[in-house]
């Protein structure tokens, strides 16, 4: 006898970004499985609080209650931007799919590509990674704290309050928002935050069924990426929060991995590459990880912008 199973419950925060990239999940395993999947919005921490996200030590605060709700069986999955989870990872769940990453790079949504600017224009951006890279290129302009999603970002530009501001151009393209790019950032002049543009697709870890049936969603080549970007995070201690991005993706055989950590005031940075087997990513960005710390890259994280 057949029966027909209820739609698989997808949890989201909120947020049309959030919503748009669950939308595209849900539809995508529809497509390749045949299961029906409906999103249910959940508000996290990070989406009520007004406190600067730098100050809350800024682990999981845009995961936590999607991940309770799985516990609690709720949701049957969650869908998370790769760039908010935390790296130490919770026994309770699992990554059951890593899907293909969009553009891992950041954008300038602005009046002037950032080289026109005039010295002392307002950039609009709380992240110490956007603004200790910034800094290297234009010392000269004023970096302001700003939080609220991309629409209010953007608006502030729009209405002069701010020359410009810094998104990743992920977020924006899901948001079909890529025409009011002024500027990407190569990852050679700013590196991405560990993840960036990747999304995480994480069910109970009890639910083995269920994580074989996400698997259809993983992309092998991303998952080895962002594996390597996360361990240097991970080697080093530290979170969203801190002045640290990396890039990697696979070149012929190898894969190749970047990392920096780059002090506040943008004067000094520790910058290192390698690469390594697809096979082995953890290792790829431990090793590097613990190149970087000889080479003093623990105090630069240490600091603090003031
Ligand atoms: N911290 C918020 C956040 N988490 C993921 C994205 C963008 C989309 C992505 O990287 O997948 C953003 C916004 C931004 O950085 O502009």
């Amino acid at each position: 006898m057949s029966s027909v199973s209820p739609p698989l419950r997808l949890g989201t925060r909120r947020s049309v970004m959030a919503t748009t990239q669950s939308g595209l999940v849900a539809a995508r395993l529809t497509e390749l499985t045949g299961a029906a999947v409906e999103l249910v919005g959940v508000t996290t921490f990070g989406d009520v609080t007004k406190a600067d996200l730098t100050q809350l030590g800024g682990t999981g605060v845009f995961v936590s209650a999607l991940r309770d709700k799985l516990i609690e069986g709720e949701i049957d999955l969650a869908v998370h931007s790769l760039k908010d989870l935390p790296t130490t990872p919770d026994p309770r769940v699992v990554i059951a799919a890593i899907p293909p990453r969009d553009d891992p790079r950041d954008a300038l949504v602005s009046v002037a590509k950032l080289a026109d600017l005039p010295p002392g224009a307002k950039i609009g951006t709380g992240s110490p990674r956007r603004i200790a890279q910034l800094r290297m290129i234009r010392p000269d302009l004023d970096y302001v704290p700003i939080r609220g999603n991309a629409d209010t970002r953007i608006g502030k530009v729009t209405s002069g309050q701010l020359q410009g501001v810094v998104l990743a151009a992920a977020g924006l393209g899901r948001l079909g928002r890529d025409s009011e790019i002024s500027q990407i950032f190569e990852v050679e002049e700013m590196l991405p935050a560990p993840g960036q543009g990747a999304l995480a697709v994480e069910c109970r870890s009890d639910r083995s069924e269920l994580a074989e049936l996400l698997s259809v969603l993983d992309d092998a080549r991303t998952r080895a990426a962002v594996t390597a970007e996360r361990a240097v995070l991970n080697a080093l201690e530290a979170g969203c929060a801190a002045p640290v991005g990396a890039y990697s993706a696979e070149n012929g055989p190898d894969l190749i991995l970047t990392a920096a950590v780059v002090a506040v005031d943008g004067r000094r940075a520790v910058r290192k590459s390698t690469a390594g087997s697809p096979s082995a990513p953890m290792d790829l960005g431990r090793d590097l990880a613990a190149e970087m710390i000889a080479e003093g890259a623990g105090t630069l994280i240490g600091e603090r912008a003031h």
